[in-house]
């Protein structure tokens, strides 16, 4: 069983973790806290970055001669491969460390044995504590991983009559700054950012991840995926600026599902090989209901602003949608939970997850994880004060993804 403090440090560890949101993929994200002989806390660190220092060796380095004998408090299982940065049992075993206590055990099978490994050099391993709490930090990851695509939040912006946009297909703004600035928050958690070219023609977005109030763009970008079947993004959209990478996905490349449109199943495998594993659906109603009909959102995050239209594009349009099991919309919805609601600015922000019915050829993960996935902005201004390892943590710069694990 894990001691009070340990569980404490899981806490404080899974905390650290969601400090790399967004800037760990294809890694997943992962905090790690040192507790000395006498349970002192004497390490902290966080996995910042892919290719970076994991969160055992930051934490080490912090806690350096006081790690002997002392306890790692993991959010997930440590890595036993020789990747770019070394396997982080040898690390733990080198450092003269008793006791690791681990959260939730490693799905990917590229990262070995780890907690096999430490129990073999003679260490005692306590595996799930504050499990589910760590496992929703990693949902995104977790989810992709043990099903190769990605973990997809679909966006959206609408009116209290759920418009999304006016009748002449002008969306610029319904939600509030507040709320924008909220979506370029989740912008930056996601790996990749995917609309339809029926967007790029209507609204000619950036898609950058950016400071709303100010235009300054942040120094790691998502990359932005247009699903436009015949290549008919303009040479001089936006999203060709060059200020990010950008992937024309067309049905050539692609493939074509049975409704004649890109396949969306394969785009999604597509972006997993190239290190993608949270994405961001942002696109129109058309692009939206093709992926709910192929069951394909995970959680549903949209912004609903107190203002009203009458008429205009709803939120989804062009495929009636089941459940799978029926057919038609009354009779088999697709049915969702909401698992947040909070007021951002004047505007509504509501979470919700699609309870799929179980199908045999995928996991059902995302109905047994609460996918409150903490965000950087939920850490307290407490959390922050408390780590040492707060400053100085290094950015990764560019937008280049690495396919690899490591
Ligand atoms: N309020 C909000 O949150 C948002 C509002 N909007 C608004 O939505 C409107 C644009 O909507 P819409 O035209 O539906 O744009 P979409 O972004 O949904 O793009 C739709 C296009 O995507 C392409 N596509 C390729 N494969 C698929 C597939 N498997 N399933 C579905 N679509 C596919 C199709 O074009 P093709 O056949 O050529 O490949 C389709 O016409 C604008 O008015 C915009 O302002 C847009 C985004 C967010
Ligand atoms: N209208 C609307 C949104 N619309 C979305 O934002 C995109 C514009 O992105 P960018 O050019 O990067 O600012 C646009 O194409 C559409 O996907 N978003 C919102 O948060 N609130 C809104 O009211």
């Amino acid at each position: 069983m894990a001691s009070r403090a340990e569980d404490e440090a899981m806490r404080h560890a899974i905390a650290l973790a969601a400090f790399g949101l967004g800037t760990t993929s294809p890694n997943p994200v992962m905090g790690c806290v040192i507790l000395d002989a006498q349970e002192r806390v004497v390490g902290e660190g966080f996995h910042a970055y892919a290719g970076g220092p994991h969160a055992e060796i930051v934490a080490l380095a912090h806690a350096g001669e006081r790690a002997k004998n002392g306890t790692a408090v993991v959010t997930l299982e440590s890595c036993d491969s020789v990747g770019r940065t070394g396997p982080c049992t040898r690390a733990l075993i080198q450092a003269g460390i008793r006791r690791v206590v681990i959260a939730v055990s490693d799905p990917n099978p590229l990262a070995g044995h780890g907690a096999a490994t430490l129990r073999d050099a003679g260490i005692e391993v306590e595996q799930g504590v504050r499990e589910e709490e760590a496992a929703a930090g990693n949902v995104a990851w977790l989810t992709a991983v043990r099903r190769g695509w990605p973990y997809v939040t679909w966006r959206v912006a609408s009116t209290l009559d759920g418009r999304t946009a006016a009748v002449d297909n002008s969306s610029e703004w319904i939600t509030s700054e507040a709320a924008r600035i909220d979506v370029h928050q989740l912008r930056g958690e996601a790996d990749a950012i995917i609309i339809g070219v029926g967007t790029v023609l209507a609204d000619n977005p950036r898609l950058t991840v950016r400071n709303v109030r100010d235009g300054s763009l942040a120094i790691r970008q998502s990359l932005r995926v247009v699903v436009d079947g015949d290549g008919e993004t303009p040479d001089d959209a936006r999203v060709r600026d060059g200020l990010a990478d950008t992937w024309i996905a067309t049905a050539a490349e692609v493939g074509t599902g049975p409704d004649g449109l890109v396949d969306l199943r394969a785009l999604l495998r597509g972006l997993y090989r190239r290190g993608v594993r949270a994405a961001l659906l942002e696109g129109g109603p058309t692009l939206a209901a093709g992926f709910l009909s192929a069951g394909l959102v995970d959680r549903v995050i949209g912004y609903m602003a107190p203002k009203l239209l009458g008429a205009g594009r709803p939120s989804l349009s062009g495929k009636e949608l089941s459940n799978g099991v029926g057919v038609g919309i009354l009779r088999e919805p697709i049915d969702l939970e909401f698992t947040e609601i909070t007021l951002v600015g004047p505007d509504i922000r509501y979470t919700a997850v699609p309870r799929y019915p179980a199908r045999p050829s995928e996991p059902s993960l995302t109905a047994r994880l609460t996918p409150q996935v903490p965000k950087k902005a939920d850490i307290s201004a407490e959390e922050r004060a408390s780590s040492d390892i707060m400053r100085g943590v290094p950015i990764r710069g560019g937008s280049t993804k690495e396919k690899g694990e490591d």
